[in-house]
């Protein structure tokens, strides 16, 4: 089975951007490895403090963000690193060439019941004019994104990846510790009988998306005329890897609630990664009003709706919106 570092050069990665990959990736195997001890390790269950966002942090996003910004820092390829738990850019080497962008730990609300979470990261090149604590440098739209990906801690750690050559799976062989490509290529089909949105939500939503997920369920007598499935495992990785694996379509819609968070997931490590997976792999990622990858930044805990997955599912999605 190839591995990672074939892969890397075949899609032509220059050997920076190789070894920054693989450090990120060396954090992630400790994350990989914590995760797993679990109760065993006591580091299951909350913190008593918050994230800048005002969400309760596990124990596991704490440990997870500090063993990437650990790595990150030490590795000297990285200018300055942002990610969900830190409230702020944090810089680094002021030389480094990169940027990253990560959710330590996704999901994590499952980590007590020992089901899907991961690790999500996106890599920009860092501006020349950039100072390391500045955050505007982070302020591009995805369409600046030269690698990203995301690891899912499941039954097999696995991860998922671009460089812009097309979106392949590796599974951590814990035998040797090292990533084997077990999909290349991965292509989404273009049309699925799977939904995934957490319909909890529903009286909150706009008028588009209600009428969207209520032809879904119409199944085969309403206007769609097929029967729909829906799962949700409350971890974008978890979901998005499924969409990636059998296609689907994953929605985080826009919500009336607080006119300030339109929508849960966060553009720059959350959405931004996944979308670039997606397209990569043949579907689409929209807001439902454009393309999420050509939407330009205005903070680094920038939240937005999100609809993506198998393309012609996305299409119909969105023409609810016109
Ligand atoms: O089930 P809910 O509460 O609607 O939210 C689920 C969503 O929230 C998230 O867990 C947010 O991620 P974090 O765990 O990194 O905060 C997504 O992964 C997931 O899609
Ligand atoms: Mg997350
Ligand atoms: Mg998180």
């Amino acid at each position: 089975m190839k591995r990672l570092n074939s892969q890397l050069q075949q899609d032509g990665a220059p050997l920076e951007l190789i070894l920054l990959i693989r450090t990120i990736l060396a954090a992630c195997k400790e994350i990989s490895f914590r995760v797993s001890q679990g109760a065993l390790a006591g580091v299951l269950g909350s913190t008593l403090s918050e994230n800048v966002q005002g969400e309760t942090q596990k124990k596991l996003d704490v440990i997870s963000n500090q063993i990437l910004k650990d790595t990150l820092r030490e590795s000297g390829y990285v200018k300055a690193i942002s990610s969900e738990e830190e409230d702020t850019v944090v810089p680094c080497n002021p030389d480094g060439n990169y940027l990253v962008s990560f959710d330590p730990l996704d999901g994590s609300s499952n980590t007590e019941i020992n089901s899907l979470i991961g690790t999500i990261f996106s890599i920009t090149h860092a501006p020349q004019w950039m100072k390391s604590d500045d955050p505007s440098a982070f302020l591009q739209p995805g369409t600046q994104i030269v690698a990203a990906g995301y690891v899912l801690y499941g039954p097999s750690t696995m991860l998922a990846m671009t460089t812009g050559r097309g979106t392949h799976l590796y599974t951590l062989d814990k035998t040797h510790g090292g990533f084997l490509l077990t999909q290349g290529n991965v292509q989404i089909p273009e049309d699925t009988e799977e939904f995934a949105i957490n319909t909890s939500n529903q009286r909150h939503w706009e008028e588009p998306i209600q009428q969207y997920v209520k032809d879904l369920i119409a199944g085969v007598e309403g206007p769609r005329k097929k029967d729909y499935n829906m799962r949700w495992v409350a971890a974008m990785v978890g979901d998005i890897h499924r969409v990636l694996c059998r296609g689907g379509i994953f929605a985080y819609p826009f919500d009336k609630r607080n006119p300030k968070m339109p929508g849960k997931l966060r553009l720059l490590y959350e959405a931004n990664p996944m979308a670039f997976l997606i397209e990569q792999a043949g579907g689409l990622a929209d807001t439902g009003q454009g393309r999420i990858m050509e939407v330009m930044p205005e903070e680094i805990h920038q939240r937005i709706p999100t609809l993506l997955g198998s393309k012609n599912e996305v299409l119909a999605c969105k023409s609810y919106y016109k």
